[in-house]
């Protein structure tokens, strides 16, 4: 445990039924299941979701954002109605909880009032959008018996993963590669966003892990791929914003692949040429999602 490990209990639900009113301290059922293995349940809409960089505890103290972050969510009076786990594994002190913090807006001098709290929410606004995160920061990394029901709770809740690593650190990178095939076995059918996130990345001359390594490894575990440095705030910002647009990205899939219902017979020669038009823009748009998919794994912005 980290001699600064500051973590926080977030909530904000208003629902009863909810399992995100519990602290994460406490088991969460694992019903609801997202049903898509994506999608968070759809806690009611709430109308006081936090301010800009604040982090949404209950009570939540009067808290300037963070600087380097604050263009990085919006007022959310307007909020999605939805929210999503974004769920953080790693070996211990790779600086999950650094991350975590800088999520929440929390700074050095409120880390105290934060501490042995484990979940984080906020609603950021991306490209426009907004969508409401509960960052869980609650992986419990050794792998003994009693704790295993832990580890497959955290396995089977997240809307999507981050497994975080030190660039500083080999052994921990080796862990990120096992946990991503835990991870996989777990939810097989499931088509959740993983980002492996290689931290501490400031720490260059200390550097066990290359660049190349962490995106090769990602390429070979079909996830995406980020380098940050929570000391620096450098590309934590990106990383949610990424885990938002990677959601996004397969709600949109999802949409797309639908159940189809037949089609009725055009017409007239209009309604026949729309048809023509909508199936050329369909065959386009495979083509589109085609390119986008052999893209670099670190655009978080395509599948
Ligand atoms: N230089 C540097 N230090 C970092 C960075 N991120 C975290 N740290 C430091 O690394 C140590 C561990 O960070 P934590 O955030 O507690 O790591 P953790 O993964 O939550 O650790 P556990 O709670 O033990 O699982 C702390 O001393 C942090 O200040 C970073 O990006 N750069």
């Amino acid at each position: 445990m980290s001699p600064i490990l500051f973590k926080m209990t977030l909530n904000t639900q208003q629902d009863p039924q909810t399992v995100l009113r519990r602290r994460s301290s406490t088991p969460l059922s694992l019903s609801p299941k997202p049903s898509s293995g994506l999608l968070a349940p759809k806690p009611p809409r709430r109308s006081n979701h936090p301010q800009l960089c604040q982090s949404s505890s209950l009570n939540p103290p009067p808290r300037p954002p963070s600087p380097a972050l604050d263009n990085w969510s919006s007022d959310s009076s307007d909020s999605s109605d939805s929210l999503y786990r974004v769920v953080l594994l790693g070996d211990p002190r790779v600086g999950k909880t650094s991350l975590a913090n800088l999520f929440a807006g929390i700074q050095d001098r409120d880390l105290q009032e934060h501490q042995g709290e484990d979940m984080y929410e906020r609603t950021l606004s991306v490209d426009g959008e907004d969508m409401t995160l509960l960052v869980m920061d609650n992986w419990e990394s050794e792998k003994r018996d009693e704790k295993s029901w832990h580890r497959d709770y955290c396995l089977q809740v997240g809307s999507a993963y981050a497994i975080v690593y030190s660039i500083t650190d080999r052994s921990s990178f080796e862990s990120a590669s096992e946990l991503r095939i835990e991870l996989r076995r777990a939810r097989q059918a499931d088509n959740i966003p993983i980002i492996l996130v290689g931290n501490k990345a400031d720490l260059v001359r200390c550097r066990e892990v290359s660049v190349e390594e962490g995106r090769a490894c990602a390429m070979v575990f079909d996830c995406k791929f980020i380098e940050t440095s929570a000391a620096l705030q450098h590309n934590v910002a990106e990383l949610f914003e990424g885990i938002v647009r990677q959601i996004r990205l397969r709600q949109l899939g999802q949409k797309a692949n639908g159940p189809r219902l037949p089609e009725p017979r055009p017409k007239s020669l209009s309604q026949r040429a729309r048809r023509f038009l909508a199936r050329l823009a369909t065959r386009n748009n495979r083509k589109l999602a085609l390119k986008a998919r052999s893209k670099s794994c670190h655009d978080l912005s395509v599948l």
